[in-house]
């Protein structure tokens, strides 16, 4: 019921308003990308070719998934006894070094889709601020050698293997569509209200439920 109802409406509806948001912070980054929407548009809708192909409009939604991932962390339960290799070695609380963890079947764990989008190793110093010039020109190597198994430009955003988002192309469709109408006719400034941005909401509780229910935890930041 989850998947149904918050899968495809409150993920992209959520990154459509922290985009406004951001463009409102960086009334630059709104300027230059209503510019290019405008000269792009020349007074008519714009074919799905030409929209999608709009390098700026595709730089501020990817820079936007990347750091405001709407899906922060997700659940996953080990059907057997696994052992989990490390990109790199961390330490024990008991101070020995480990390159891999063994892993019970039965096992909660909580997998940290931020920590890996906003890894200072692979996306570099400036990892958690929000710069969408950095996809318009190659992306360092780290990212690349990485080898993150997302299914979108090295992120984990939607996830990757056999139960990635099948909503992915179309959740970014839509994004450029409601971004390039509403930037064409408005210009989006800072509220004198301070914004909460609650993301705790149901999904949270659901998995909460099911890590109850499980004979351990493990949770990968
Ligand atoms: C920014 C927007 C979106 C984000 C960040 C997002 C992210 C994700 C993630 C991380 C998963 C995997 C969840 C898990 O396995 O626990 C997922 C699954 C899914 N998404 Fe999306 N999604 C977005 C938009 C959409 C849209 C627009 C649709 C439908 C049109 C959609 C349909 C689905 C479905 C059906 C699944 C379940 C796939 C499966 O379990 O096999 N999503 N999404």
């Amino acid at each position: 019921m989850s998947t149904m109802i918050f899968a495809a409406m409150d993920t992209t509806s959520n990154a459509l308003a922290l985009t406004l948001d951001l463009l409102a912070q960086h009334p630059d980054v709104q300027d230059k990308l209503r510019k290019e929407i405008v000269e792009a548009r020349d007074g008519r809708d714009l074919p799905y070719d030409e929209l999608v192909g709009l390098p700026y409009l595709d730089a501020v939604c990817r820079e936007t998934l990347r750091l405001h991932d709407p899906v922060p962390l997700v659940f996953r339960e080990t059907r057997n006894d696994i052992v989990l290799p490390l990109s790199e070695p961390i330490q024990g609380v008991d101070g020995s070094m480990m390159s891999e963890i063994p892993i019970p079947k039965d096992t909660a764990i909580m997998v940290g889709v931020m920590a890996s989008n906003t890894s200072k190793t692979i996306w570099g110093d400036d990892a958690h601020e929000w710069k969408p010039e950095r996809w318009l020109s190659p992306l360092p190597s780290a990212v690349s050698d990485a080898h993150i198994p997302g299914i979108y430009s090295h992120l984990m955003t939607f996830l990757g293997g056999g139960r990635a988002c099948i909503g992915f192309k179309f959740s970014q469709l839509e994004m450029k569509v409601v971004l390039s109408l509403l930037l064409s006719n408005f210009t989006f400034e800072l509220s004198d209200k301070p914004i909460m941005w609650n993301v705790a909401g149901v999904r949270a509780l659901l998995n909460l439920r099911k890590l109850a229910q499980c004979s351990s935890v493990l949770i990968c930041d």
